[in-house]
């Protein structure tokens, strides 16, 4: 079976600094993948060249066997997107920016305006129809993102942290949505921190140290008998040095 999401190789330097350094990964149809790595461990750099947003240094990535930079069109209709820190129209209320990417992604006005109705409500961001964008807060705009991300009913979702900055309740239902979408028959890889909301969500995992991959399968084969947090921290980490320092504290 074609993989939803097939990573081959890809490097990503930015001058002397390579963020990204010959990354293979395979995402499997119908399968929940969590993405895992320290700050700065290279996970929205490679996020972002696995969906078109930054083109690598080298390598490749195909989508449902489609080519992001030879066949973008195929490949981006069949992905929806988190970015990291989301560039939108921040002029626009959460409403107008549904009905933009919506007619942008070619669906016609009365799908658009039933989704986008739907999303609203279904996220808790009625109340905020009538805002413009810059005035929403942080996990607002995640919902927002994850909105546009969902809106054209695509088959392989790739988030990067869909939860940072979310409220519990919010959570709950965000989680919700992705656990149907993958019971439906949808692909989702996202990025996060946070072991446990990896190994509560995720069947997948790989992860990511100083832009390379350290481990990566299925989540039973990745953490073992241990649990992820502890085999990320054996595979990433000298947790124990922060604690050595601020004496003064
Ligand atoms: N535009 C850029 N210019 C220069 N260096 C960059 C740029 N973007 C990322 N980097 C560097 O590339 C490396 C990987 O960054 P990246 O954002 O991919 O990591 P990450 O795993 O997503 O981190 P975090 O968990 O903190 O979001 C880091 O060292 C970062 O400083």
């Amino acid at each position: 079976m074609t993989a939803a999401l097939e990573i081959n190789g890809l490097v990503k330097a930015y001058g002397e600094k390579v963020a990204v350094d010959r990354v293979t990964l395979t995402v499997p149809q119908g399968s929940f993948y969590g993405l895992v790595g320290q700050n700065g461990a290279g996970k929205t750099t490679t996020l972002s060249m696995a969906v078109g947003l930054l083109r690598p240094d080298a390598g490749t990535a195909r989508i449902f066997g489609a080519d992001v930079w030879s066949d973008p069109a195929t490949a981006k209709q069949l992905v929806g997107v988190l970015p990291d820190g989301m560039a939108m129209p921040e002029r626009l209320t959460g409403r107008e920016v549904l009905t933009y990417l919506g007619l942008l992604r070619g669906l016609k006005k009365e799908v658009v305006t039933e989704r986008a109705t739907e999303l609203l409500s279904v996220l808790e961001l009625e109340g905020a129809e009538k805002t413009l964008v810059i005035e929403y807060s942080t996990g607002m705009r995640k919902k927002i993102g994850l909105a546009t991300a969902l809106l054209h009913a695509p088959r392989l979702l790739v988030l990067d942290e869909p939860f940072e900055a979310v409220d519990p309740v919010s959570a709950a239902t965000i989680k919700g949505i992705l656990r149907g979408f993958v019971e439906g028959g949808g692909s989702i890889v996202l990025s996060s921190h946070v072991m446990a909301l990896v190994e509560q969500l995720c069947d997948h995992v790989g992860v990511i140290d100083k832009g390379r991959v350290a481990a990566a399968g299925t989540l039973e084969d990745v953490r073992g008998a241990a649990t992820l947090e502890d085999r990320f921290v054996e595979l990433v980490g000298s947790g124990s040095t922060a604690a050595k320092g601020l004496s003064w504290l």
